[in-house]
C-alpha cells in the first residue's frame, strides 16, 4: 500500500511538473516578481533598524527622511509585484480550464472503447471538476508557497549576519520541515485520494438516481437509494478524517515549533542584547526577521492541504486525460464507389475473460454484398459490427477489409467511408439539423430532405416551425422513438458510404417506411452492408442471412434456405 501511495504521490508531482513546464514562461515570472518581492520585503526590517539607530544617536537627519520614503517605497513595489503576481496566476487558471475543457472533448470520442468497457463514461467525466480544485489550489501552490520558500531563504542568509546562532535556527527550522514532508506527505495523499474516490462515488450514485429517476420515483417504500448514499458516505468521512488527522500532526509539529523557537530566539535576542552582541536597532530587526521566517514557514504548512489537493485534482484529471486513444494503422482505404469485401478468419472476442462472445468464426462477405446476421439475443450480432468499426482490437483471429486487417487502416479512413447505427448512438442536446449531419457541411440539402422523407422524419419537419434547427433535448427526450430511428438512420446513410453497419435500422418504423429504407438500401447504395437483425422483412431482403447462436454460426445461406433454422 504504502509503495503504491508513494508512487501515487511521485505520479501526481511529475503531472505537476508537466504542467509547469507547459507554462513556463508564466512560471518563471511568478519567481522572478516572488523573488524580487522577497527582497523588497527585507527592505522593512533593515530600514527599521537604520531608523531606530537614528532615533537612538538622537539626529534627525535628511538621510532619516530618504530612509523612511526608501522603506515605504520598498512597501509599495512589493505590494505591485504581487498584483503583478496574481495577473499571471489568473492567466494560468484561464489556461487551465480552457486546456481541460478541450482536452477532454478532443480526448473522449477517440477514447479505447476496450480499456474503458467496464466505466460509465458520464461518470467518470465528473472528473472534469477537479479543474476547479486545480485552479483554487494552483495560486496557493504557486504564489504563496514560493513566495514563503524565498521569504524564508531570504531572511534565514540576513539573519546569519547578525550571529551565528542563528544560523542553527536555520538549519533546525529546514530539518523541521523536511522532517513534517518526509513522514506524512505520502499518507496524506494516501488519504486524499481515498476521501476524493468516494467523492466521485457519492457523485455518481445520485447521478444514477437521477439517470433512472422513475423507477425510484416508482417503487413504493425503497431506501435502498439512501443506504447506498450512507455506505458511500461513510467512506468518505473515514477518509477524510483520517486526512484531518495527518494535517493535525502537522499543524501540532507546527506549533509545537513556534513556541519553543520564539521562546528561544526571545531569550537569544535578549541575551545577544544585553552582552550587547546586538545593539537595539539590530535586536528589532532580528525578532522581526524571525516573526517573517516563522510566519513563511507556518504558511507553507498551513497550505499542504492545498498541495494536497492539487496533486489529487491532477491525478484524477489524469484518468480521462491520460486514458489510452484506439491505436490505428496508417493505410488510407481508397476512396472508390464500390462497396468493401469482408473476411472473418477464425476471429474469436470476449469482453472480460469469463464470457466468451464469439467463438472461431469465418465468413465472408463479398463487396457490394448484403448480409443479415441474425439470432437470440446475446448470441454477438451488435458484437460483430462493433468490431467492423475497428473500435475494439484486442481479438483473436484475423478480419480482413478488401483482403487487408482492420487494425492496418487509419481508423479516420475506415469511418469516414462507414455508416454506423448502433443501438448505442443516441441524440446529443443540440438542432435536429446538427443531430443527422454531426457537423459535416458537404452534406447537401437535397440528400437530408430525400432521406428525411424516406424515414419518415419529414412528418416532424413539417410540424416544427423552426423546421431543422428544432432543438432536440439530450437523449431525444419527449421525441417519438419512431422520429429518434430516423434521425440515427439519416446520420448512418448521409454520405457516400463503402460499408455500412446497421443494427435494427428498422426498428419503430411503420411498414411503409420499412419498405422505403429498404428499397433505398437495395437501390440507391453500392455499399457492402451488415445489418444485426431480428426482423424477417430486414433479413429476407437481404442477399445472405448468418445464423448466430452462442456466438458461432449456426446457418447462413439466402433467406429462404436459413429461415426454418430460426426457432
Ligand atoms: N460492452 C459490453 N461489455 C461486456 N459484455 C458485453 C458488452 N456488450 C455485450 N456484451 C455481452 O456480449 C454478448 C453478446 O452481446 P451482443 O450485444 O453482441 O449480442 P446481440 O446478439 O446483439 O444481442 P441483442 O440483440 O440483445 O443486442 C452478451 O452476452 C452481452 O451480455
Amino acid at each position: 500500500m504504502e509503495d503504491k501511495s508513494a508512487n501515487a504521490l511521485g505520479g501526481a508531482l511529475y503531472k505537476f511538473y508537466t504542467l509547469i513546464k507547459a507554462d513556463r514562461k508564466d512560471f518563471y515570472s511568478i519567481y522572478a516578481y516572488a523573488i524580487f518581492s522577497g527582497l523588497l520585503q527585507l527592505s522593512l526590517p533593515l530600514g527599521i533598524q537604520t531608523i531606530i539607530g537614528f532615533v537612538m544617536a538622537g539626529v534627525l537627519s535628511a538621510s532619516m527622511i530618504v530612509l523612511i520614503v526608501l522603506v515605504v517605497t520598498g512597501v509599495f513595489f512589493s505590494g505591485l509585484l504581487q498584483v503583478k503576481q496574481m495577473q499571471v496566476i489568473e492567466k494560468i487558471e484561464q489556461k487551465l480550464f480552457l486546456r481541460y475543457a478541450f482536452e477532454f472533448t478532443d480526448r473522449l470520442p477517440r477514447i479505447d472503447m476496450q480499456r474503458v468497457n467496464s466505466y460509465y463514461l458520464p461518470e467518470m467525466v465528473n472528473k472534469f471538476f477537479d479543474t476547479m480544485s486545480l485552479q483554487k489550489g494552483i495560486s496557493k501552490l504557486l504564489l504563496d508557497i514560493p513566495a514563503a520558500f524565498i521569504q524564508l531563504i531570504f531572511g534565514l542568509i540576513l539573519l546569519s549576519f547578525y550571529h551565528p546562532v542563528f544560523i542553527a535556527f536555520g538549519v533546525s527550522l529546514f530539518l523541521l520541515v523536511i522532517l513534517i514532508l518526509r513522514f506524512s506527505s505520502v499518507k496524506g495523499m494516501e488519504t486524499n485520494m481515498l476521501a476524493s474516490d468516494y467523492k466521485y462515488k457519492v457523485a455518481g450514485w445520485i447521478e444514477e438516481i437521477a439517470r433512472t429517476i422513475k423507477t425510484f420515483k416508482y417503487s413504493k417504500g425503497t431506501s435502498i437509494h439512501l443506504k447506498q448514499t450512507d455506505t458511500l458516505t461513510t467512506g468518505y468521512l473515514n477518509a477524510r478524517t483520517e486526512h484531518f488527522k495527518i494535517l493535525q500532526k502537522q499543524y501540532w509539529s507546527l506549533i509545537a515549533f513556534k513556541v519553543l523557537i520564539t521562546a528561544a530566539m526571545l531569550i537569544v535576542g535578549a541575551l545577544l542584547l544585553i552582552n550587547q552582541k546586538l545593539n537595539i536597532g539590530q535586536f528589532v530587526a532580528a525578532e522581526l526577521v524571525i516573526i517573517m521566517v516563522i510566519a513563511a514557514v507556518e504558511k507553507f504548512i498551513i497550505n499542504l492541504d492545498k498541495v494536497y489537493d492539487v496533486l489529487t485534482a491532477l491525478e484524477k484529471l489524469g484518468k480521462v486525460t491520460g486514458s489510452k486513444t484506439e491505436s490505428e494503422g496508417s493505410l488510407i482505404l481508397p476512396d472508390f464507389k464500390s462497396g468493401v469485401a469482408l473476411k472473418f478468419d477464425n476471429v474469436s472476442f470476449e469482453y472480460s475473460a469469463i464470457n466468451p462472445v464469439l467463438r472461431n468464426l469465418s465468413f465472408k462477405v463479398e463487396a457490394g454484398q448484403h448480409i443479415a446476421v441474425m439470432g437470440d439475443s446475446g448470441a454477438g450480432k451488435s458484437t460483430i459490427l462493433r468490431l467492423l468499426t475497428g473500435a475494439f482490437k484486442k481479438f483473436d483471429g484475423n478480419i480482413l477489409i478488401d483482403e487487408i486487417p482492420i487494425g492496418n487502416y487509419s481508423l479516420q479512413s475506415l469511418r469516414a467511408h462507414t455508416g454506423i447505427l448502433l443501438s448505442m448512438q443516441d441524440i446529443f442536446k443540440g438542432s435536429l439539423l446538427e443531430n443527422i449531419t454531426m457537423g459535416n457541411e458537404a452534406v447537401s440539402l437535397q440528400e437530408i430532405t430525400t432521406l428525411a422523407e424516406i424515414t419518415g422524419l419529414s412528418e416532424l419537419t413539417e410540424q416544427q416551425k423552426e423546421g431543422y434547427d428544432f432543438i432536440l433535448d439530450p437523449a431525444g427526450q419527449g421525441l417519438p422513438k419512431k422520429f429518434i430511428q430516423s434521425i440515427l438512420v439519416m446520420r448512418a446513410l448521409l454520405g457516400e458510404h463503402r460499408l455500412l453497419l446497421l443494427e435494427e435500422p428498422c426498428q419503430h418504423f411503420n411498414k411503409i417506411n420499412t419498405q422505403k429504407i429498404l428499397r433505398f438500401l437495395k437501390n440507391d447504395t453500392t455499399a457492402t452492408i451488415v445489418i444485426a437483425t431480428t426482423d424477417e422483412t430486414v433479413a429476407a431482403s437481404c442477399d445472405k442471412v448468418l445464423l448466430l447462436k452462442n456466438g458461432i454460426i449456426y446457418a447462413q445461406g439466402p433467406w429462404h434456405e436459413v429461415k426454418n433454422k430460426i426457432l
